[in-house]
């Protein structure tokens, strides 16, 4: 007997959509085995997905009252955690990521950025000012904020429910529609989301799911399509300037979030124990596919081999396995493309002639882990800034460990890099951390901490890591347009 296919759909103006063509695979990170296929939106579905949304602000969700849309996703929230084990099994599938992480950070996330834009928007004021004239005549301005409209939201595979949910709940806590376009890699909970999103009564059309690609399929369909205002997108500063290139014409709002190569600053004062805990963290965690995590680690002289030493133990402690065991800490990468690219990166860096300290291959796991895409966590020393390994981007779980002399030369080379995410400083000597943290160049500045996230802050990066800041009163700016009225008094 064959066994029925599983599908994950597209939503569109409130309906699961019925495959009509071959669609392609999901696949397990972990195992490499296809779990599902996926129904790839073509160009006409896209168009129907916009549409849809208009008609949905246009049918009254653009002028729902504030406290019924904060009521919406305050039961978002709710149901999502009624049916978290479900979002966590999904989150597992299509990324690999150990089932503790999808717990702890992904879910647990993603219930907390509906919950906090609730707060946010329900407290929101508007801007007013009482401007005095000649005469002393006076006139009130106030900036009515309004709907941006109709959301093209993209995000990428790393950590797909808490990027997407992110942008969702402002967005439609602001009153606009979207229309989502997951990673193809990990299409499953933006699909489920839609479930939840109908289930507490989110208005049809004004939540889409498109499923595909990006060039020349549903991502490159949705950012051309006229009848979107505006786009936020998390991904790689490669595809954000595609983005660009295609709304430009029509000029639409864009919020990127984009790659990053960002440092670590250790200086000699530091907590030992607490610093390699934290850059434990930002190296590895989610097998370094975080935007936010540290490459460089820049390392003052004096405390050079200690830290070299007990980031190569703690490294080689991390348990890589069966991501639904608890005990794994560590996930493969999201596929076998992603390998060969950092698996490049490696080859690059031997040539540069780096001495990787630890990992550097792909590690045995057992047949059943075999056809996954893991790698070992790889730390290396030798490199320096002109050395390609520490310029670009390499989105994996390897990092660099340079030493410097002195606090004017690790700002230098913290800084010298085109991107400008996040970084982090590790000392005891909290001036120094106040100073050093200012005097980066990024978005996110930590001080013996890492990615530490208070949602009502800005996050985003300068140069090439984006352009814009989503987060508190950040998100509420981009998804919504203000109107100034000035009445003279
Ligand atoms: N948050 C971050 O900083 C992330 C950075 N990356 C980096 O990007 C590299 C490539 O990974 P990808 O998955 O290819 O990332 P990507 O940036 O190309 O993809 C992100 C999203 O954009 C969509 N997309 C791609 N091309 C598009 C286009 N022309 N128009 C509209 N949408 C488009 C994709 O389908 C996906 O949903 C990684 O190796 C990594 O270095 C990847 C994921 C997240
Ligand atoms: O905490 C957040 O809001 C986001 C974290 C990570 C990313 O944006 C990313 O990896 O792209």
């Amino acid at each position: 007997m064959t066994q029925s296919v599983r599908w994950i759909r597209n939503f569109v103006d409130g309906e699961f959509a019925d495959p009509d063509g071959p669609g392609f695979p999901a696949v397990d990170p972990a195992t490499g085995a296809e779990f599902a296929r996926v129904h790839e939106a073509d160009r006409e579905l896209v168009h129907r997905a916009v549409t849809g949304a208009r008609a949905a602000l246009h049918n009254g969700w653009a002028d729902t009252p504030v406290r019924e849309r904060t009521a919406l996703l305050r039961r978002a929230a709710d149901r999502i955690e009624a049916r978290f084990e479900e979002f966590v099994a999904a989150e597992v599938a299509d990324t690999g990521k150990p089932v503790t992480q999808a717990r702890e950070l992904d879910v647990a996330r993603a219930v907390a950025n509906f919950r906090t834009f609730a707060d946010l928007i329900a407290a929101a004021g508007q801007e007013s000012f009482v401007t005095d004239l000649p005469g002393g005549a006076q006139a009130l301005n106030y900036a009515v904020r309004k709907p941006l409209g109709v959301v093209a939201v993209i995000v990428p595979w790393n950590l797909p429910l808490l990027l997407l949910t992110w942008k969702v709940a402002p967005a439609l806590g602001c009153g606009n529609a979207v229309v989502v376009k997951p990673s193809d890699q990990t299409p499953s909970t933006a699909t489920l989301l839609a479930e939840v999103l109908a289930e507490v009564g989110l208005p049809a059309g004004v939540y889409n799911v498109v499923h595909g690609f990006g060039g020349d399929s549903a991502g490159q369909y949705l950012t051309e399509h006229p009848g979107i205002d505006g786009v936020t997108f998390t991904g790689s500063s490669a595809t954000g300037t595609q983005v660009m290139r295609t709304v430009a014409p029509r000029v639409r709002p864009v919020s990127f979030e984009l790659g990053g190569k960002n440092a670590a600053i250790v200086f000699g004062d530091a907590d030992l124990d607490e610093t390699l805990a934290g850059l434990t963290r930002s190296v590895f965690a989610n097998t370094g596919q975080v935007c936010l995590c540290t490459e460089r680690v820049y390392v003052q002289r004096s405390v050079f081999e200690d830290v070299a030493a007990g980031l190569v133990e703690r490294a080689r402690g991390l348990r890589l396995g069966d991501p639904s065991a608890e005990r794994t800490n560590t996930g493969p990468l999201i596929s076998p493309e992603h390998r060969r690219k950092v698996l490049d990166y490696l080859a690059l860096a031997e040539e540069a002639g780096a001495e990787t300290l630890t990992g550097g291959g792909i590690p045995e796991l057992g047949p059943e882990l075999d056809g996954g895409s893991w790698l070992e966590p790889t730390l290396w020393t030798g490199l320096t800034n002109k050395d390609r390994p520490v310029r670009e981007e390499i989105f994996g779980p390897v990092a660099a460990l340079i030493p410097f002399d002195t606090e004017d030369e690790a700002i230098a080379l913290a800084n010298d890099t085109e991107y400008g995410l996040a970084s982090s400083v590790w000392t005891q000597d909290l001036r120094r951390g106040h100073r050093v943290a200012q005097a980066m160049h990024v978005g996110m500045s930590w001080v013996n901490t890492w990615f530490l996230r208070d949602l009502r802050s800005p996050f985003g990066g300068m140069g090439l890591s984006g352009i814009g800041r989503e987060g508190g009163a950040s998100s509420l700016h981009f998804y919504t347009e203000p109107t100034n009225v000035c009445v003279r008094l």
